[in-house]
C-alpha cells in the first residue's frame, strides 16, 4: 500500500480491510465456538469409557483449552480492530532511513493492523518503536530505538488527522511537534466523566517518561494538571506491550487514593487494548492486614476531618510520623529481642530440649526470622525430633499444643499491647486498655502498627506485583514508604504533586525516598501544566505561592471570586451560574452583544468537609429541583464510600475531589478558615477546575 499517500484514500483502504479482518474473525470465532461445544459434548457422551489412567481425558481438557484461548485471543483482536473503525489512525511520520533516497511511510494509530496476520503493518501501534518518532521529533533528522540499536534518519513529514465514526474531519501537515492547535482544540473540550487517553497528542517530554524501561523507580513530581496520572497509565499499556513475557495486567497494582479514583481512570487500559490492573487504596490493605489486632482504624479521611475540626494533636502527630519516631521504634524492637522472652524447657513424649538449647536455637539457628514467627521454627524443629526418635508423626492437634507451650515463651504476641509499652515507654500519651472489640487505631497509629506486624512476624512475601504505582505520592509518610518498600521489590512508577499535600506542612518526599529506595531512583520534574486555563492556572499558582509552572497557552474566563453572608446565598449563585444545560451567554471577552453557547458535561461544588458537602448537596438539590433541574440523573454527592464518578453536578470534598477535574468548579469555603490545611484545600479545589472557576467563600 506504500503508493497510497493520501490520507483519505488511505483511510478508505484501512476501512476496507478493518471489516474484512472483522468478517473474517466473525467466521473464525464462529467455528472455534462449535469446535468447542463439540468437544464438549463428546466429553459428556464418552467419559464414562475414557481410559482408566486418565490420559484422554486429559489430553481432552488440554485441547479444549488450547481451542478455548485461541477463541479468546480472536474475540480480543476483534474487539479491536471494532474499536479501530472509528479512528483507525491519527498520525503519519513519513521516515527516510539513513543512505535511502525514498522516506517509508508510517501511520500511527491505537493498535496494530495488517491485511493478514503476520502481515506488513498497514498501522502500527502508537507504542511501536517506530511510532516514537511521532512523538519525539519535528522534520528533520530524527532517530528511534529498536530492538536491535538506534536506527537514524530524517523526517520528510509529519501528518495530523482527526477521524469520527470512519470519516475524517481534518487531515494536515504538521512540522511541529504534535501541532499545539490540536493540543489546544483536545484541552479546551469538555471534560468527560473519566479521564481521557491522550495518544493523539503526548507531548515530548511526556514520551520520554513513558517509555522509559531503564530505571526501577521513577519518581515524578509532576504540577497540578501536567497529566501524571494520565502518564502513568499510558506508561503501563506501553510496558504491558513491549514486556508481554514478564508482565501482564495482573501483576501491575496502582495504589489509588479511593475508589472513586479508581473508576475514574478505569476505562484507560481498555481504551488501549489492554485488560485492566489491580487497584488498591493502602488505608485499606493496612485496615485488612491489622484486623486481627483492632476492630477498626481510621483512615487518611478520618485524619483530615479531625485536623479541620481543630481535634488533632499536630505536635503530636508530626512527632509519630518523624524519622525520630521510627529510629526510636527500631530501637525497641531490638530490645524486644531480649525482653520479650521467657524461656524454659520443653518436655514431650519423653523429649526433653533444655532452655539453653531453646535459646541457642532461637538466637543462632533462626536468627534471621522476625521475632514473633521465630518460635514457630523452633517449635518445628522440636516437633521434627520428637517424631524421628518415636518414628511416628505428630496428630495436628498434639502438634499445636506442643507449638502453644513455645508460644507462652514470648511474654506476649499482641500487636497492640507491644505498641502501647513502646508509646509508654517513649513518653507518648497510651492508647486506651481495651478489649478488642473497642480497639480503634488513629490514623497516626496505623501505620507504625503496620510496621511493627512486618518487622515482627512477616518474613519475605511475593505479592505477584511486577509493576507498582504509587498516586498522589505526597499523601504517603516515610513509614508508609518503608513499607511498600519492604513489600514490593518490583519497579515502580511513584508520582504526585507536593504542591497537593493535604496537610499543613508541605512534605517533599523525595527527600526521603533516595534513602528508602537506594540510587535506583530517577527523579523526573514536569511543571507544565494542560488542563487549567491560564486564567485559573495562574490563580491557583498565587494562591500557593508557586511561581515555576509552565503554563499552556488556553484562555478563558477571568476567576471570579466572592463572598457570602450565608450558604444558601452562596449556592444561589452556583445555581445562577452553572453551565450544564445548553445556555447562550455573552461571552466575556467577545465584543458587546455576541453570544456564546456554553454547555458543560461536568461541574463541581467543593466543600472543605463532609458535613459541609453534606449541607450543600441537600440545599443545592431543594434549589435546583426548583429550577426543574434533573438532580435523580445529574446532581451526586461524592462520598468517601462513593464508588463513582457522575456526569452532571458532583457535590464533594477537596479530599475526594484530587486527581479529578471538572468544567466548572465552585469552592465554597467558610471565609474565616484561614488554617494552612485549608489554604492547601482552596489549590486543590482551584486545580480542579478545567474552564472556569468560582472562588465562594461564605464569611458569616
Ligand atoms: N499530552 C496531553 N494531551 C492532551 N491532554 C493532556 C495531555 N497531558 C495532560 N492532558 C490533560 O490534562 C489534564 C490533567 O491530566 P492528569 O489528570 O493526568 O494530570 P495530573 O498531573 O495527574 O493532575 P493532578 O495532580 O492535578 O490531579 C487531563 O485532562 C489530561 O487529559
Amino acid at each position: 500500500m506504500a503508493a497510497v499517500k493520501n490520507g483519505r484514500e488511505y483511510l478508505l483502504h484501512v476501512t476496507e480491510t478493518l471489516k474484512h479482518r472483522i468478517a473474517q474473525l466473525d467466521e473464525s470465532i464462529e467455528v472455534g465456538q462449535k469446535e468447542i461445544e463439540g468437544m464438549h459434548e463428546y466429553y459428556w457422551e464418552n467419559y464414562t469409557e475414557m481410559d482408566q489412567y486418565g490420559y484422554e481425558n486429559f489430553d481432552n481438557q488440554q485441547a479444549l483449552l488450547h481451542e478455548i484461548n485461541a477463541s479468546n485471543e480472536k474475540i480480543e483482536l476483534r474487539r479491536r480492530f471494532r474499536k479501530m473503525v472509528d479512528s483507525p489512525f491519527f498520525g503519519r511520520v513519513d521516515f527516510c532511513y539513513e543512505g535511502e533516497d525514498e522516506p517509508e511511510i508510517f501511520y500511527i494509530g491505537i493498535a496494530n493492523l495488517a491485511e493478514e496476520n503476520g502481515g506488513p503493518p498497514l498501522i502500527y501501534d502508537w507504542r511501536a518503536p517506530v511510532s516514537g518518532l511521532f512523538y519525539d521529533f519535528d522534520k528533520g533528522p530524527a532517530s528511534y530505538q529498536a530492538p536491535l540499536g538506534e536506527i537514524h534518519g530524517d523526517i520528510a513529514a509529519k501528518w495530523q488527522y482527526k477521524i469520527r465514526g470512519g470519516k475524517m474531519i481534518y487531515e494536515f501537515e504538521s512540522d511541529v511537534k504534535i501541532d499545539d492547535e490540536i493540543l489546544k482544540a483536545e484541552l479546551g473540550s469538555n471534560g468527560d466523566v473519566q479521564l481521557k487517553n491522550i495518544i493523539r497528542t503526548i507531548q515530548k517530554e511526556q514520551n520520554a517518561i513513558i517509555r522509559n524501561t531503564s530505571d526501577r523507580i521513577m519518581v515524578i513530581q509532576g504540577a497540578a494538571g501536567s497529566g501524571k496520572t494520565s502518564i502513568a497509565l499510558h506508561r503501563i499499556a506501553y510496558l504491558l506491550y513491549h514486556d508481554r513475557k514478564n508482565l501482564n495486567s495482573s501483576s501491575v497494582l496502582v495504589l489509588s487514593p479511593n475508589g472513586v479514583f479508581s473508576d475514574y481512570i478505569s476505562h484507560i487500559l481498555p481504551e488501549l487494548g489492554e485488560e485492566n490492573i489491580r487497584e488498591m487504596s493502602f488505608d485499606l490493605f493496612a485496615y485488612k492486614r491489622l484486623k486481627k489486632v483492632v476492630s477498626d482504624c481510621e483512615d487518611r479521611y478520618d485524619l483530615i476531618e479531625r485536623q479541620i475540626a481543630g481535634l488533632c494533636d499536630e505536635k503530636l502527630l508530626k512527632e509519630k510520623l518523624s524519622r525520630d519516631f521510627l529510629d526510636r521504634m527500631e530501637g525497641y524492637l531490638v530490645e524486644l529481642e531480649d525482653s520479650l522472652m521467657n524461656f524454659r524447657d520443653v518436655e514431650h513424649r519423653g523429649v526433653v530440649k533444655k532452655e539453653q538449647e531453646i535459646i541457642e536455637l532461637f538466637y543462632f539457628k533462626f536468627m534471621d526470622i522476625p521475632l514473633l514467627s521465630r518460635m514457630d521454627a523452633v517449635a518445628e524443629y522440636f516437633i521434627d525430633e520428637v517424631e524421628t526418635l518415636k518414628g511416628f508423626n505428630l496428630p495436628d492437634e498434639e502438634r499445636e499444643a506442643v507449638k502453644s507451650r513455645f508460644y507462652r515463651m514470648y511474654e506476649t504476641r499482641d500487636l497492640y499491647v507491644l505498641y502501647n509499652r513502646f508509646l509508654k515507654q517513649e513518653g507518648f500519651p497510651s492508647l486506651p486498655q481495651v478489649q478488642y472489640e473497642k480497639r480503634k487505631l488513629r490514623y497516626e497509629d496505623v501505620y507504625p502498627v503496620l510496621y511493627l506486624k512486618y518487622r515482627l512476624e512477616t518474613q519475605q512475601e511475593d505479592s505477584g506485583v511486577r509493576h507498582l504505582i504509587v498516586d498522589e505520592m505526597q499523601d504517603y509518610s516515610m513509614i508508609q514508604y518503608l513499607i511498600i518498600q519492604r513489600l514490593f521489590k518490583c519497579r515502580m512508577t511513584i508520582l504526585g504533586d507536593r504542591e497537593q499535600t493535604m496537610d499543613g506542612e508541605q512534605q517533599d518526599v523525595l527527600t526521603f525516598l533516595p534513602k528508602i529506595f537506594g540510587k535506583d531512583i530517577r527523579r523526573i520534574v514536569m511543571d507544565k501544566s494542560y488542563r487549567n486555563t491560564v486564567e485559573i492556572a495562574s490563580y491557583a499558582n498565587k494562591l500557593a505561592g508557586i511561581t515555576e509552572v509552565e503554563l499552556f497557552e488556553r484562555h478563558g474566563k477571568p476567576v471570579v471570586e466572592k463572598e457570602f453572608p450565608g450558604l444558601e446565598e452562596a449556592l444561589e449563585s452556583v445555581v445562577r451560574e452553572l453551565r450544564l444545560e445548553k445556555q447562550a451567554v455573552i461571552a466575556e471577552n467577545a465584543d458587546e452583544g455576541v453570544e456564546d453557547i456554553i454547555s458543560y458535561e461536568t461541574a463541581a461544588v467543593i466543600a472543605r468537609t463532609a458535613d459541609e458537602a453534606r449541607e450543600t448537596y441537600y440545599i443545592l438539590k431543594e434549589k435546583l429541583e426548583a429550577e426543574g433541574f434533573d438532580t435523580k440523573e445529574r446532581l451526586s454527592l461524592l462520598h468517601r464510600d462513593s464508588t463513582n464518578f457522575q456526569k452532571g453536578l458532583t457535590v464533594t470534598t477537596f479530599y475526594m475531589a484530587k486527581g479529578l477535574e471538572f468544567d466548572q468548579v465552585f469552592s465554597v469555603f467558610p471565609g474565616q478558615d484561614r488554617s494552612p490545611i485549608v489554604e492547601r484545600a482552596r489549590y486543590i479545589a482551584a486545580t480542579r477546575a478545567l474552564h472556569e472557576l468560582y472562588m465562594y467563600e461564605v464569611v458569616k
